[in-house]
């Protein structure tokens, strides 16, 4: 499919470094329309930098980032910003604000980017919410009265508050339950499809990897080391893809997405 598409996002020659620290190098990767792209590595490999650079948190040492065509870096600043605006953001943590009702966190982007009044947007934050799978009752809970699994929804819902064309999620399964992450990977790709989504997704979760991710991106010394689909970068030639994918856990989350595959 890649043959014949341009690539939503396009990162070429990207370095990022803090103080001498190099985390990023010369790296390269393409997001390609309506994709689940995962995005994988060793802990502070730069899977986090890499997103807030292209969502435009972190400005990059060099290199350049297209989206949707258009070079950020010579983009000025309110033509970027409507760029981001096109942009869904699910951080680590969620970052909800925790004196807010659910409501009014997924509200508040419909109010302060669109200027939507109050009652409007909390309708629409309801919308959201629902589109997330949350319950109506969790609209008027505050954070701290959710589970983990609620609140990762309650942080989708707002991801998707402006109606986003591009998905970021950052370890959206980190913390939670099997069952709770199962139901989050099926989540996203159910909106994927309906909402016609491309998503970039930070994960350590082999089993997001099998069961949502169209491609997987492997980051390692400051490069995208290979990016295809699971087959082929789980037969890639490197000790931690193969420690990765082959060891223990890798096993037991492709036996548990194609269980008729081995014995
Ligand atoms: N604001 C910052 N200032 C200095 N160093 C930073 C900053 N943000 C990230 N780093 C460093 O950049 C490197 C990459 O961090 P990053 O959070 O992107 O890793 P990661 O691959 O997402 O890791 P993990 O899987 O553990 O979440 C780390 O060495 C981190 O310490």
């Amino acid at each position: 499919m890649n043959a014949t598409r341009e690539p939503l996002i396009r990162i070429r020659g990207l370095t990022n470094r803090f103080g001498e620290h190099r985390v990023h190098e010369d790296l390269d990767l393409d997001l390609y329309p309506g994709e689940i792209l995962g995005v994988v590595g060793g802990s502070g490999t730069g899977k986090s930098v890499l997103l807030r650079s292209i969502v435009g948190l972190k400005r990059p040492s060099t290199g350049g980032i297209e989206v949707f065509g258009q070079d950020l870096r010579r983009l000025p600043a309110p033509a970027r910003s409507r760029v981001e605006r096109r942009f869904g953001v699910l951080f680590q943590r969620g970052a909800l604000f925790t004196s807010l009702t659910v409501q009014e966190n997924v509200a508040l982007p419909l109010i302060e980017h669109l200027g939507l009044p109050r009652p409007d947007a909390e309708t629409l934050a309801r919308a959201k919410l629902a589109l997330a799978g949350l319950p109506g009752k969790a609209a008027i809970q505050y954070p701290a009265e959710l589970s983990g699994g609620m609140i990762k929804r309650a942080a989708l819902a707002r991801a998707l508050a402006l109606d986003p064309e591009v998905l970021f999620l950052d370890e959206p399964t980190a913390g939670l339950d099997p069952i709770a992450a199962a139901a989050f990977d099926r989540l996203i790709l159910t909106l994927r499809d309906a909402l016609g989504l491309s998503v970039f997704l930070v994960t350590h979760d082999l089993d997001t990897l099998h069961t949502a991710c169209d491609r997987v991106a492997v980051l390692s010394r400051g490069r995208v080391l290979v990016a295809d689909r699971l087959d082929v970068v789980a037969a890639t030639d490197d000790d931690w893809i193969q420690a990765y994918f082959h060891g223990p856990r890798g096993r037991a989350a492709r036996r548990a997405a194609h269980p008729v595959e081995e014995p």
